[in-house]
């Protein structure tokens, strides 16, 4: 399972074993490979993804025994960095990855490539952390919510324990699909354009789509003296701290808070349930020590916000860290707590992993695939 996201592409090989027919097939493991940049990088030469492309099939070559490749699907479902770009250029780009794998000695169906659609990105998420957490068989225990940021969208997901949850949501943050032989009714929502790169963007005043060629913009969430370009989606942009201005943890809250205000639903049900957090909110407690790379960790919302101020209001003692850094850490706190509303003392659980399986959607993805290939029996 590939996933195009707008910062890389992935793949997942996941090898499942029946071991008493007629039962599920049980997961047995995951071979997991990324590669920069994203595919929204090619927008104007598609031609050139098919590097990437082949060389995180080569990885499924080598992993997978040859006897069994015309029998693995091969799928790439691609996400918010293909929602944001002209229909046309998502195509070409799909269209390419599709001759790719039509070339490959793997099984390539009718919609083995596609864009994933965002309600399905927060759900397929949700079931893939419950699974491996053990909460999707057995007796139905507590379920977790599950919090994805990622660098065009972020997704949120949950199950409503609340009536007034079900009765206050937004119509289309509800949805009901069967899995594992049970019936789910999950709040999701993928918020286009508030994954954190875009949210760098908005926050320097330029829409996530691009549309401007030649920008001079500047942060009180950047350092003083910083100069510098950067190009993302096809647009080169000129960005900088205020030497003259405010720079710290106060002026940026402002800036980013203006990102969030009053743009989000805020389900009161969320404040007392733990949610699983991963992608950029893994990534960014990491480079800041708030948890260990490799098993992860629990933190409250209110850590992220102590964080960010020690980050924004000393900046000098992170220069070999992203500029950016005090910008998303107070995007981050903003998101969490202006955002979506959760309190200071919201418990998040920070993973990358679970059982050494990536907590991605993509495992739900698979699942849904074996559904629908009627393999799971
Ligand atoms: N470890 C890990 N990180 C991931 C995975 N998928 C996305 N990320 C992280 O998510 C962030 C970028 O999100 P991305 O998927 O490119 O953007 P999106 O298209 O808006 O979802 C980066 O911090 C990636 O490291 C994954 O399967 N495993
Ligand atoms: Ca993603």
């Amino acid at each position: 399972m590939f996933d195009a996201g707008s910062t890389g592409t992935r793949i997942h090989i996941y090898t499942f074993v029946q071991k008493v027919p007629g039962h599920p097939p049980e997961l047995e493991g995951e071979v997991f490979e990324s590669v920069k940049p994203g595919l929204s990088a090619y927008v104007d030469q598609p031609e050139e993804c098919a590097e990437s492309i082949q060389g995180l099939l080569k990885i499924a070559k080598d992993t997978v025994p040859p006897s069994h490749w015309k029998s693995t699907p091969v799928v790439l479902m691609a996400t918010a960095g293909l929602r944001l770009l002209p229909e046309t250029k998502a195509q070409a780009l799909l269209s390419e990855v599709k001759e790719i794998f039509e070339d490959s000695p793997f099984l390539v169906t009718d919609n083995s490539v596609g864009i994933m659609n965002g309600t399905y990105e927060g759900i397929l998420g949700w079931i893939t952390v419950n699974f491996l957490t053990g909460q999707l068989y057995g007796e139905r225990n507590q379920t977790f919510g599950t919090l994805d940021l990622g660098g065009a969208s972020t997704q949120i997901t949950f199950l409503p324990e609340f009536e007034e949850t079900v009765e206050q949501a937004p119509q289309d943050f509800l949805t009901s699909f069967e899995m594992f032989e049970s019936t789910y009714s999950l709040y999701t929502h993928s918020y286009l354009g508030l994954g954190l790169k875009a949210a760098r963007l908005a926050t320097l005043g330029v829409s996530a789509e691009g549309g401007v060629h030649e920008q001079r913009l500047y942060s009180s969430c950047l350092p003083e003296d910083l100069e510098a370009e950067w190009i993302f989606a096809g647009v080169n942009y000129h960005y900088g701290g205020k030497p003259d201005g405010e720079t710290g943890f106060k002026a940026c809250y402002a800036e980013v808070l203006k990102i969030v205000k009053d743009k989000l639903h805020q389900p009161e049900e969320i404040q007392g349930r733990t949610f699983y957090a991963f992608s950029y909110y893994y990534d960014r407690a990491v480079d800041t020590n708030l948890i260990d790379y490799e098993t992860g960790g629990a933190l409250e919302v209110r850590d992220f916000k102590r964080k960010a101020k020690e980050v924004c209001n000393h900046m000098e003692r992170y220069t070999s860290h992203s500029p950016f850094l005090c910008m998303d850490l107070c995007y981050i706190t903003a998101l969490l707590k202006d955002g979506f509303g959760f309190k200071d003392s919201t418990v998040l659980q920070l993973t990358k992993k679970v059982n050494d399986v990536e907590t991605s959607w993509t495992l739900g993805a698979t699942f849904h695939l074996m559904q629908s290939l009627h393999v799971s029996h």
